[in-house]
């Protein structure tokens, strides 16, 4: 990374980095800062939608964040077809606060789940399920084979490419927790939450104080059956204890209750993890009744896809099948085969689905505030919110501001842009090449459907669709 006083070159007091963007509005948030949809303006790339993310300020403003900084680092060096890329760092030195831009993909997971639950529950096809693992585990077979745990892996950062040539490819994203590993395996020390609740593997919940890749697989898993049954496998309630990391008892119960209790004979490191005793005494007054996985997801218990998803939700994580392994499995060798466009119609003839575009907020500046600024047009079907006339728009979610913060207070400090698409380059991905990807190009679709968010109290099961589900 480099220095950071680029000041502007023109009459515009827009920093240079940012010159080379049309801003279009806010897509998203999550616990490390918000996410902006920009198009490119330079002529070779004219148009091309970035995502550009905002890291907030670390709480004692002490500039860019340890967390930041860990995720710069990591993506750096990341290149694969699987996992999203970093094609450029920005710095604003004034206050330290940090942008990211990355390839900005149209559909995650999370918004491809619901879309079908909205559909009345009509189900994900075997192939467009058999394709999304497939790049998922690629993906994770890559990072795992740099050293690197996501530990954070849930349908929300998985994206799936809109339209143009990398249509319907995965591409896993998200890595603000994730950190580059070394034999001998590191503490957790004190990130508190690891892994989202739902995806958290059972000796993290347990209070692991080592944990290895075997914690992502246990995620894959459980993003596996969401894929397959539209709703969430493992749906615990989060416990608020003091302890560090507190019990998660509720979310072990809905584990438990599925796939049994764990013994120690199929996992012998269990009675060293810190809960376990917690935990013998919650089974003193609870018994389950093992329902058996087969019960909950809608597969043969002797088809291949029962016997990867089994091998992923092992308790053990020494046992747990790992990436490598998994991309090998027999379920990826039989009909339908996976491909590369995981969005095209699993049999001729049959309808390509539309999946909804990301909702853009154009009236929420860089700054996170509201702003008069008029909204500008989205050419590539996104669903806008935001004053436009006769736009297919949903209301704004605050009421706008007069625009003397927000864009005006950011634009007259230093700026840096440190273009790292060069040094990302690592010498492409590792896709093994052991696989039939290519299958026919999907037509494009024009999407103009607004997304949906769940209405408060609508008791879907699902958690809402911005910062809590996540
Ligand atoms: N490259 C991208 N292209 C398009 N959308 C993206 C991109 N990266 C993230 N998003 C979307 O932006 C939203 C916020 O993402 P972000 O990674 O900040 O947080 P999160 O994963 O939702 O939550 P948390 O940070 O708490 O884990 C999500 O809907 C995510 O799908």
């Amino acid at each position: 990374m480099g220095d950071g006083n680029n000041r502007s070159n023109n009459n515009s007091e827009k920093p240079e980095w940012l010159q080379q963007y049309n801003l279009i509005g806010k897509i998203g948030e999550g616990t490390y800062g918000l996410v902006f949809l920009a198009k490119t303006k330079s002529p070779e790339n004219c148009g091309k939608s970035i995502a550009i993310k905002k890291f907030k300020q670390s709480k004692d403003g002490d500039g860019v964040s340890p967390t930041a900084i860990r995720e710069i680092m990591l993506l750096r060096e990341i290149t694969h077809e699987n996992v999203v890329k970093l094609v450029n760092v920005h710095i604003n030195h004034a206050d330290m606060s940090l942008y990211l831009a990355f390839d900005y993909a149209e559909h995650d997971l999370y918004e491809i789940i619901r879309h079908h639950r909205d559909k009345g529950n009509t189900m994900i096809n075997q192939y467009t399920v058999k394709s999304l693992l497939w790049q998922l585990l690629n993906g994770l077979n890559y990072l795992h084979s740099n050293w690197i745990i996501h530990r954070d892996l849930k349908p929300s950062n998985i994206l799936v490419m809109g339209e143009g040539e990398e249509h319907g490819v995965v591409k896993i994203a998200d890595f603000g927790l994730a950190r580059i590993y070394q034999a001998p395996l590191k503490a957790l020390s004190d990130n508190g939450v690891v892994v989202t609740i739902w995806y958290r593997a059972p000796e993290l919940l347990l209070g692991a104080k080592h944990y290895t890749s075997a914690v992502d697989m246990w995620a894959v898993g459980c993003i596996f059956a969401e894929l397959l049954t539209l709703k969430p496998l493992f749906q615990g309630a989060e416990a608020k204890s003091t302890s560090n990391p507190p019990f998660q008892i509720d979310q072990l119960d809905k584990i438990f209750k599925v796939l049994g209790h764990p013994t120690l004979e199929k996992w012998p490191t269990l009675a060293s993890l810190p809960h376990w005793h917690n935990d013998v005494q919650h089974i003193q007054e609870h018994k389950y009744e093992n329902t058996g996985l087969h019960g909950v997801v809608p597969l043969s218990p002797k088809s291949a896809s029962f016997d990867l998803l089994s091998k992923m939700l092992e308790y053990d994580p020494r046992k747990r099948i790992t990436a490598a392994q998994a991309i090998e499995h027999d379920y990826f060798r039989s009909e339908p085969l996976p491909g590369r466009n995981a969005l095209v119609p699993s049999q001729p003839g049959e309808k390509v689905i539309n999946y909804p575009t990301r909702p853009v907020d154009t009236n929420t500046d860089f700054e996170g505030t509201t702003s008069l600024q008029p909204p500008q047009p989205v050419s590539s079907g996104n669903a806008v919110s935001g004053g436009m006339p006769g736009a297919h728009g949903i209301n704004s979610r605050s009421a706008p501001r007069p625009m003397s913060i927000g864009m005006q207070r950011m634009q007259s400090q230093g700026m840096a842009a440190y273009n790292l698409s060069s040094q990302a380059g690592m010498g492409g991905g590792m896709n093994p090449g052991n696989i039939p990807m290519p299958r026919g190009v999907a037509q494009p679709h024009q999407q103009h459907h607004l997304r949906r968010k769940d209405p408060p109290g609508t008791g879907t099961g699902y958690p809402p669709q911005q910062k809590s589900r996540r």
